[in-house]
C-alpha cells in the first residue's frame, strides 16, 4: 500500500501547553463573537434616516451576521494542528483551524484551513516538505485535546519513507474521524484533508477541472471544500456571480447541506437539475428507451424543429372585413413574413411582435392607398381571425407548452423527429470525429408520445424532460415582458455524480456557466441508468470548455474497510474491467456477511433480521437496507408489522436509524451498515444493474451484509 501510518500520543509533553493555547484560541473567538454582537445591536436596522443611511445599516447588519455565522463552531473544535517551519522559511510556527482567530492586539492565533500558509499542513511529504519541519495533528473533541501526532520532516524522515503510494498525513486522526458514527449527515474534513485531496481543493478557479474517484474517495467532500476554498480565496467575484453545487436528487443534497455551513452563508445554492427550470412541477423519472431519447444530443435537433414546424405560413389567404371593403393577406405574403421573422431573431416569443406589424401591414397594403397599419391594427386587434391566424403563424409559446403539443401529437413528433442537429452541436461533434446522426428513428419517436393533459400548465414532467424544458425555453425566450431574457448564470458550478448525466442534461449545467469553470466530480464506475458514461471525454464535450480540461483522480479510499470493498471489487472486475478500485485505508473490519435465504417468501423476514443484527453491531450508527425498488414496500410492511421503527429514504431522508432505501436512490450516501438485498434482482431490474450493485455494495463505513433468496451472481460467490 505505501500508506505511512505514526500513533496517536495520548501523554505527549506538550499537552498541556498546547490545550492552553486552545483555550486561548477560544477565549478570543468569544470575545470576537462578543464583540460582533454588541456591533449587531448597535446597528440596529431601523425606520429612521434616509433610504441610503438605511440601506448602509443593513448592509453593515449582513455583514456582522455573516461574520457571527462564520464565529460559530459549534461542538466541532477549532483547532487542528499545527505546523512549524524551518529556520529558512522564516521559522514561525502557525496553529490551522476551522476559522482564522486572533487575539485583542490582533496578532493571530488560529490561520482559517483555507488562507495560503495552511496548504502546506496538507500538502507537505517527507520527500517535498514544503518548508516544514513538523506538522502536528490534534485529536480533540470539543475543546478538550485528547492527543497529539507529530511528524518530523527532514533527512532522517526521508530515509524512513517506502513505496510509492500516497502518504497519508495525520493516521491517527484521520482514523479517529474514520470511525466515528455517521449521522446521516455528511461532515466536513477540514482537520483531515489529504494530499491528493487539498490539490483538488485548491486548483486554480477557471477551467473544468474533472475529478475521477471510486466510492468513498472523498469526491463529494473535497468538491464542497473546493467550493469553500474557492469562495474564501475569490470572494471577489465569485459572491457576486455566485457558485452552484448539483447533486442527483434531495435526498443527497439533505445529506450534504450542512457539510461546511460558510457555504450557506456566501450563498451557495444546492440544487437538483429540476430547480433550474421556472414554472414547471417535476416528479419521477422516465425509464428505457424514452429516458435514452430524452437525454440524446439529437433531441436538440428535435426540439429545434418542434419550434419552427411552428412557424408556419397561411395554408389558405386571410381575408378580413375592414368597414366596407376586405383586407387580405395572401399565402405568399405569410410566408415572406415567417421567413423574414426567422431570419431576423434567433429566439422565437420575441419575433411574435415583428410577425405582428408586419401581418398589419401587409393587410394595410391590401386595402385602400391611405389605409395606416394602425388604424388596422386598432380595429382588428384581439378579433379571433386575427388570434386565429398569428396563433397559426407564430404563436407565444412557453417550453410546457411547446413539450406538451409535441409529445400530444403523433404527427408533430413525426415531423421534428427529421430535425437536424443545430450547426453549432454538429460542428463541434465533427471536431472530435464523433457522429452527428440526424433524426429520431420511429422507435425513437413514438418513445416520447404520451396523452395530452387537458392543459400544459398541468402537466406532471419528468427529470428527463428538464433538460428538454430548458433547450425549448433557450430557443423560445421569454414569453411575456419583463420574463428574463437569459438565465441565471454562476462563475462556478460543482456538479456531483456527473457520470449520469446525459448530454442534454449536461447542456443545462453549461447554459448556465458563466465563463466555464466547473468541477466535475463522479465515478464512471458506479454510473448507472440510461446515459451511463464510459469515459469523461463523452461528458466534457457537452460542456462550455474554454480552456484545456484538467483532470484528476481520487485513489485512496476512505469510507470502505478493506474487506467490504474486496466483495465490491469482485463486481467492479465485471461491470467496469478497466477501472481499478480504490485503496482503503482502512485495512480492519469484519467481512461482508452473506445470508441465503431458501424460501423466497421469507426474504423479507430474514432482512428485517439482518438490519437487526447490524444494528446491535452498530449501536448508535445508521443501517440502510438496500434493495430493488419493487421490494421496497414490502420490506417496509415487514419492519412495520414487526413493530420496527424504520425510516423510507423517499420519504423521510436517512433520519431514522433503520432506512429502507431503494437502489436507485443510495448512490453518494453513506451509513454504518447497510444490508444489500437480492444483487441477482438489482443485476437484472436496473439499467446498468452491475453497477447498481457495485453502488450498493460500496455505502457501508463499518459492516455489510448481503441477504439473498435467488442465486447469487457468479462473481459474488466464493
Ligand atoms: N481526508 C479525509 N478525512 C476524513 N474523512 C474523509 C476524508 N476524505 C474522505 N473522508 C470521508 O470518507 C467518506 C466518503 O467521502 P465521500 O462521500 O465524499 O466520497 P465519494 O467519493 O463522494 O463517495 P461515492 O462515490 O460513494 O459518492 C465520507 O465520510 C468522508 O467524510
Amino acid at each position: 500500500m505505501g500508506l505511512r501510518k505514526s500513533s496517536m500520543a495520548p501523554t505527549h509533553p506538550e499537552l498541556e501547553a498546547e490545550q492552553a493555547y486552545i483555550d486561548k484560541a477560544y477565549a478570543s473567538l468569544e470575545a470576537s463573537r462578543a464583540a460582533a454582537v454588541r456591533l449587531k445591536d448597535m446597528v440596529e436596522v431601523g425606520k429612521g434616516g434616509t433610504e441610503q443611511a438605511r440601506w448602509e445599516r443593513e448592509v453593515i447588519h449582513d455583514n456582522i451576521a455573516q461574520r457571527l455565522q462564520a464565529l460559530h463552531v459549534g461542538d466541532a473544535s477549532l483547532v487542528f494542528g499545527r505546523i512549524d517551519l524551518e529556520d529558512a522559511a522564516g521559522g514561525d510556527h502557525f496553529y490551522i483551524g476551522r476559522v482564522a482567530v486572533a487575539d485583542a492586539e490582533r496578532e493571530p492565533l488560529v490561520v482559517d484551513w483555507r488562507a495560503p500558509v495552511a496548504e502546506a499542513f496538507y500538502r507537505a511529504t517527507p520527500r517535498a516538505p514544503l518548508g516544514l519541519v513538523r506538522r502536528r495533528h490534534f485529536a480533540s473533541r470539543g475543546r478538550t485535546l485528547l492527543g497529539i501526532e507529530d511528524e518530523l520532516f527532514g533527512d532522517a524522515a526521508v530515509a524512513a519513507v517506502n513505496g510509492d503510494g500516497p502518504t497519508i498525513t495525520g493516521h491517527g486522526a484521520l482514523i479517529a474521524a474514520l470511525e466515528t458514527s455517521r449521522t446521516g449527515r455528511l461532515g466536513d474534513i477540514v482537520g483531515t484533508i489529504q494530499a491528493e485531496q487539498d490539490e483538488i481543493i485548491r486548483s486554480e478557479l477557471p477551467g473544468i477541472l474533472v475529478v475521477q474517484g471510486g466510492p468513498g474517495t472523498g469526491k463529494t467532500v473535497v468538491a464542497l471544500h473546493r467550493a469553500a476554498y474557492l469562495l474564501y480565496t475569490h470572494r471577489f467575484p465569485l459572491e457576486g456571480q455566485g457558485v452552484l453545487v448539483v447533486g442527483p436528487n434531495r435526498l443527497f443534497l439533505g445529506y450534504i447541506e450542512q457539510v461546511l455551513p460558510s457555504l450557506g452563508e456566501a450563498g451557495v445554492e444546492l440544487a437538483v437539475l429540476a430547480d433550474l427550470v421556472d414554472d414547471v412541477r417535476v416528479q419521477g423519472s422516465d425509464r428505457g428507451l424514452t429516458a435514452r431519447v430524452k437525454g440524446d444530443l439529437r433531441m436538440t435537433g428535435v426540439v429545434a424543429r418542434a419550434v419552427r414546424d411552428r412557424e408556419r405560413a397561411l395554408r389558405e389567404p386571410l381575408r378580413v372585413g375592414f368597414g366596407l371593403t376586405r383586407l387580405v393577406l395572401t399565402v405568399e405574403d405569410s410566408a415572406r413574413i415567417v421567413a423574414e421573422a426567422r431570419r431576423r431573431y434567433r429566439l422565437h416569443n420575441p419575433a411574435r411582435r415583428f410577425v405582428e406589424s408586419q401581418v398589419y401591414e401587409a393587410l394595410a397594403a391590401s386595402g385602400p392607398e391611405d389605409l395606416q397599419p394602425h388604424t388596422v391594427r386598432d380595429r382588428l386587434h384581439g378579433s379571433l381571425e386575427m388570434r386565429e391566424a398569428l396563433e397559426w403563424m407564430w404563436p407565444l409559446l412557453t417550453p410546457a407548452e411547446l413539450l406538451h403539443d409535441l409529445f400530444g401529437s403523433k404527427a408533430l413528433l413525426r415531423n421534428a423527429a427529421a430535425g437536424r442537429l443545430p450547426s453549432d452541436v454538429r460542428r463541434r461533434r465533427e471536431a472530435r470525429g464523433r457522429r452527428t446522426g440526424e433524426g429520431l428513428s420511429d422507435d425513437e419517436w413514438r418513445s416520447l408520445h404520451r396523452p395530452r393533459s387537458t392543459a400544459a400548465d398541468a402537466v406532471i414532467w419528468t427529470t428527463d424532460d428538464v433538460p428538454l424544458l430548458d433547450e425549448a425555453r433557450s430557443l423560445l425566450g421569454p414569453r411575456r415582458k419583463g420574463d428574463p431574457l437569459e438565465v441565471r448564470t454562476y462563475g462556478h458550478i460543482v456538479v456531483d455524480e456527473a457520470q449520469d448525466l446525459s448530454p442534454m442534461a449536461l447542456r443545462v449545467l453549461g447554459r448556465r456557466s458563466l465563463n466555464g469553470s466547473m468541477t466535475i466530480v463522479g465515478d464512471i464506475a458506479q454510473s448507472t441508468g440510461a446515459w451511463a458514461h464510459d469515459d469523461w471525454d463523452e461528458v466534457i464535450e457537452q460542456l462550455p470548455v474554454k480552456r484545456p480540461p484538467r483532470r484528476a483522480e481520487l485513489t485512496v479510499g476512505y469510507r470502505i474497510p478493506a474487506p467490504n470493498m474486496a466483495m465490491a471489487a469482485r463486481v467492479l472486475r465485471v461491470a467496469a474491467p478497466d477501472l481499478t478500485p480504490p485503496r482503503s485505508v482502512r485495512q480492519d473490519g469484519d467481512p461482508p456477511r452473506v445470508a441465503a435465504v431458501d424460501e423466497p417468501s421469507r426474504l423479507a423476514d430474514a432482512v428485517v433480521d439482518a438490519a437487526l443484527q447490524e444494528v446491535d453491531a452498530v449501536g448508535q450508527g445508521s443501517v440502510a437496507v438496500i434493495c430493488p425498488l419493487a421490494m421496497v414496500d414490502a420490506i417496509s410492511d415487514t419492519f412495520a408489522g414487526r413493530g420496527i421503527e424504520h425510516g423510507r429514504a423517499t420519504r423521510h431522508g436517512l433520519d431514522a436509524q433503520i432506512t429502507v432505501v431503494p437502489v436507485g436512490l443510495v448512490k453518494g450516501l453513506e451509513l454504518d451498515a447497510s444490508v444489500v438485498v437480492e444483487p441477482a434482482a438489482i443485476v437484472e431490474d436496473e439499467a446498468q444493474g452491475l453497477r447498481a450493485l457495485y453502488v450498493a455494495l460500496t455505502r457501508a463505513t463499518k459492516r455489510l451484509a448481503v441477504v439473498h433468496a435467488r442465486p447469487l451472481p457468479d462473481f459474488l460467490r466464493e
